[in-house]
């Protein structure tokens, strides 16, 4: 392999409209904000990365503008020079000189990955030591905010076959309303839908408790982040207590929230989400933690376009365990999107691209026509 160094890196806001609104705990999304990184390469070679957050702070303390002024400003400067070809050495050093910016940290080294894949003719899952899998099973939100619209789309996803697993956010407004909400779906589809509900952090303890114990009557077969990330005791007794699987999302970073939470068993399954743990690396690594301790894996989101949903689907398609499927439906939520070609579910599964890289290119005019910073660009061009 000819060496090549990093010779500049873009971080472009995109806004996108969702195809209906989303509700979740915290907020309403009508849009979702994507920061593609662009890594341009001495050989000519470009890699592309994604790096998104759920309602700009609402999920978690990293935005996109927050995400883009980090790599502006710190990682870019940094990395520029840097040889493009070992990704080791590029998030090492990145992790030396700065903190946290893990949403950054996923999108340089996707970029990096996709560069390299193009460069060897290999895909990701390839560099990341194999594909186990080439499809992933992929369940969709129902999360209109009206039981009667989310029973209906159901219905006509499984018809599809595109979807025949659904997850339900709730943890807005009164918990016993929630439970209801869950109950009528769940009656509607049937038993052999699986139906699993995110609280995103909204209930306390006591909440949590009444809660889960009524969502388990209905049928519920997992629980996700039912109490606030940091509250981990709660989170263990509610594992403990109930039969009901619960999974922890907010409250699971890295390989060393992975590690305690294991230790303490305070949880029963790991959602995986490359912007939380920094990269497709770490991920594989907190992958190998939960998988060592036991604890059941689940392939997150964070509602990422196709760049970052198909960055994930190469790592948890290299992924020993992933007995919980995935939830990379971010694509379909979008009205658009900013690549060729979208990626391709079929039958309640996503596709894994073999091509070399990511698989995926940019469509340029999507993207000039999408990015925030349109006229600003056009004026400097004109
Ligand atoms: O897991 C989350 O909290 C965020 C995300 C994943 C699916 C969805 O609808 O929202
Ligand atoms: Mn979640």
């Amino acid at each position: 392999m000819k060496p090549a160094t990093i010779v500049s890196m873009e971080a472009v806001l995109v806004d996108l409209p969702t195809i209906r609104a989303h509700q979740l705990a915290m907020t309403t999304m009508h849009r979702q904000t994507l920061v593609i990184v662009k890594l341009r390469c001495s050989d000519g070679i470009t890699g592309i990365g994604e790096a998104t957050s759920i309602g700009g702070l609402a999920y978690g303390d990293q935005s996109p503008e927050s995400t883009k002024l980090a790599i502006d400003a710190y990682l870019a400067p940094l990395l520029i020079g840097q040889d493009a070809g070992n990704v080791n050495a590029a998030m090492a050093l990145a992790g030396k000189q700065v903190q946290g910016q893990s949403y950054a940290k996923s999108a340089i080294e996707t970029a990096l990955f996709d560069a390299l894949g193009q460069r060897l003719d290999q895909p990701v899952h390839a560099l990341l030591g194999g594909a186990v899998r080439t499809s992933l099973p992929v369940l969709w939100t129902l999360a209109s905010g009206d039981s009667g619209r989310d029973i209906e789309e159901a219905l006509s996803l499984i018809e599809q076959r595109r979807h025949r697993v659904f997850k339900l956010k709730i943890g807005r407004g009164d918990p016993d309303a929630n439970v209801a909400h869950v109950a009528r779906i769940k009656q509607a589809l049937g038993a052999d839908v699986l139906i699993t509900v995110d609280v995103n952090q909204a209930w306390d303890e006591a909440t949590a408790t009444r809660a889960i114990a009524a969502l388990e009557d209905a049928g519920v077969g997992l629980v996700e982040q039912p109490v606030p990330r940091r509250h981990r005791q709660a989170l263990r007794r509610l594992a403990q207590r109930f039969d009901v699987p619960i999974m922890a999302d907010e409250s699971l970073n890295g390989p060393e929230d992975a590690l305690e939470l294991a230790a303490e068993g305070a949880a029963d399954v790991f959602a995986l989400k490359i912007s939380k743990a920094g990269g497709l690396l770490a991920t594989l690594r907190t992958a190998a933690v939960g998988e060592a301790a036991g604890v059941g894996l689940y392939g997150g989101t964070m509602l990422e376009g196709s760049v970052g949903s198909i960055a994930a689907a190469h790592a948890f398609a290299a992924c020993p365990q992933l007995r919980w499927g995935t939830e990379l439906f971010g694509p379909l939520l979008l009205k658009d999107d900013v690549v060729l070609q979208r990626p391709v579910y079929r039958d309640f599964e996503l596709q894994v691209p073999q091509g070399p890289g990511l698989g995926l290119r940019l469509d340029e005019d999507k993207l000039a026509h999408y990015r925030r910073d349109r006229e600003r660009v056009q004026v400097a061009v004109a």
